[in-house]
């Protein structure tokens, strides 16, 4: 078993770095500031980024290959209009086979721990809506620029008759404290963009990308003078204790998914949700 501090020890080693970078998959694309090696990485998965196997594994990927070649930061956001990303690709959870359901989780843990626990400074620049797994991703980076007033952002899987798992919730309350993520979650609340940032669920609230950018700009700013072994460990032992739960715990996690996710009464909650998007 990983313990936390062999998998902080072995990720914050610094690499040379790399200039030019492809993701090497369509459904993610990056660009690297050749000035400054931060880079942004865009989801594009048609129609609302619904995170699928392919998707959680590129993104996977993405975030190794730019520890890799020594990114200095990372910006996380989508290419597609108003989505950031609807989160889970429910059609990945109705109807799977045992087999598919497991690597489709096992995937999610992966992509959640890469992102968690990177020693590079991170920023979701949450360019549209983002429900359940969407919140995830911005709540896992180290700070949330919200582009545009409209959009909603929470963990909601009460609505469609699941729960959050313990590690999203534990995300969560790091965030916003226990008392606002109980309301939040046993409700399925989707916070709109004022409310979340008076809540401190994101960090600023701007109105334009450029805007936004800015902003990531600013914090970036913030390490400039701080070494990133430092940088690195402090971040991981902040998050230690979140992090750590899923690395002791990653079998139990999945059972408690598979067990869930196949209840009869479940899998008809997730074909009705399913069926009420497709008639919109
Ligand atoms: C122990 C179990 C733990 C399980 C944990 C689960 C965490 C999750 O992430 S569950 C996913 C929860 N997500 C949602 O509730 C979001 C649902 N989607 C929306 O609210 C809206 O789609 C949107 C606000 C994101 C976007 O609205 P918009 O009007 O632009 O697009 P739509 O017309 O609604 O959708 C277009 C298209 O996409 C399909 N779709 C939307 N979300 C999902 C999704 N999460 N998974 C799969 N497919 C999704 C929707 O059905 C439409 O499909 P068609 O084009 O075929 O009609």
């Amino acid at each position: 078993m990983t313990t936390v501090l062999q998998h902080v020890v072995r990720r914050s080693i610094l690499r040379p770095f790399a200039k030019s970078f492809s993701s090497g998959s369509p459904l993610v694309d990056v660009q690297v500031n050749d000035k400054t090696g931060v880079a942004i990485v865009k989801m594009g998965r048609a129609p609302v980024n619904g995170l699928n196997t392919e998707l959680l594994g590129a993104l996977n990927d993405t975030f190794d290959s730019l520890e890799k070649n020594k990114a200095t930061g990372m910006i996380l956001s989508s290419s597609i209009p108003n989505i950031y990303s609807a989160g889970l690709d429910i059609s990945e959870m109705y109807n799977g086979t045992p087999e598919n359901l497991t690597k489709f989780w096992n995937t999610l843990q992966s992509m959640w721990i890469n992102l968690y626990s990177t020693p590079l400074p991170t920023v979701a620049l949450i360019n549209g809506n983002a429900p359940a797994g969407g919140c995830l991703l911005a709540m896992s980076c180290e700070y949330r620029v919200m582009v545009g007033s409209k959009f909603v952002i929470g963990l909601n899987e009460t609505q469609l008759g699941l729960f959050a798992p313990k590690w999203f919730q534990d995300t969560m309350v790091s965030i916003i404290g226990p008392r606002q993520t109980e309301l939040a979650l046993t409700s399925g609340k989707l916070f709109s963009a004022q409310e979340a940032l008076k809540i401190g669920l994101i960090d600023e609230l701007v109105a334009s990308e450029e805007e936004a950018l800015a902003s990531s700009d600013k914090f970036f700013g913030l390490f400039k003078r701080i070494p990133g072994y430092a940088r690195g460990q402090t971040k991981n032992f902040v998050r230690a204790e979140v992090l750590d739960w899923l690395l002791k715990n990653r079998e139990h996690d999945t059972k408690v998914f598979l067990n869930s996710i196949q209840l009869p009464h479940v899998q008809k909650g997730l074909g009705l949700y399913l069926q009420s998007l497709k008639k919109k």
